[in-house]
């Protein structure tokens, strides 16, 4: 089975916009699970433009699902993630002034880095998982580092989906096959929508979750999100 952990950076996002706590982003998380998601991702970023540090404290004393927590290891990142030992934690070499993530990690040329870390996050009791795009070398090397878990960075995939979804599809089958191997598990991310979604579920075997923000939000701001939602978990059944 995989699971739908729902984003919900870009609720933060428009609370953000007036300065206030309207929508109220934890009653936000629980609706969303009441909703049916197996999960609430967030991805707090340096300059907290949609989550903040706060709301993960505030949430993860109400998230009944898994809670993932995604975000570039900074030292701040790391002792927020150790106050609030989530589920899952989703380590992304994103670049502080990133309008978006945009690449996987070099598991090789980090290899050493993401070594230390991913030990000192599974000490505390986390499943880790790393941000890696469709590349078997980038898998191999990712292995290496003890994580749980690989995200393949899906917005390759549904970039080109629409002009030749087998093309779009066959990097990220053969990272799969290659992680399956190896002993990880997979998870899968980013531009991931009601268009694309059923199609990498198919052809992914053993994908264990997808975390959907922008898309998801955005199709509930016309179809409401309980509809939303129950939308994106029929194309993963
Ligand atoms: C790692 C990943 O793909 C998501 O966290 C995505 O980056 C969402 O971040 P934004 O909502 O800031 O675009
Ligand atoms: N890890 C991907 C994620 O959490 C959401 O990405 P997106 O659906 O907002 O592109």
């Amino acid at each position: 089975m995989t699971k739908l952990s729902v984003n919900i950076n870009k609720i933060a996002t428009l609370r953000n916009a007036r300065g206030g706590n309207r929508p109220n982003l934890v009653q936000s998380a629980l609706d969303c699970e009441r909703f049916g998601s197996q999960g609430i991702t967030v991805h707090p970023r340096p300059d907290e433009r949609h989550i903040r540090y706060q709301d993960v404290l505030d949430l993860k004393k109400v998230v009944t699902t898994e809670f993932n927590i995604e975000g570039n290891p900074t030292p701040e990142f790391l002792e927020l993630v150790k106050k609030v030992v989530p589920e899952q934690v989703t380590l992304v070499p994103d670049a502080p002034d990133a309008i978006t993530s945009n690449a996987g990690w070099d598991t090789l040329r980090h290899q050493d880095f993401l070594k230390k870390i991913i030990a000192d996050l599974k000490s505390i009791g986390t499943r880790v998982s790393i941000f890696v795009d469709p590349v078997v070398e980038m898998v191999e090397g990712a292995a290496e580092t003890g994580t749980d878990r690989i995200e393949l960075y899906t917005e390759a995939y549904a970039s080109h989906y629409h002009q030749n979804r087998d093309q779009a599809i066959a990097p990220y089958a053969q990272a799969a096959e290659r992680a399956v191997a190896l002993g990880l598990g997979i998870n899968a991310g980013h531009d991931l929508d009601l268009d694309n979604l059923k199609y990498l579920k198919q052809n992914i075997p053993g994908l264990l979750e997808v975390s959907i923000g922008h898309a998801l939000i955005c199709d509930a701001l016309y179809l409401g999100l309980e509809n939303t939602i129950q939308l994106y978990l029929r194309q993963l059944s």
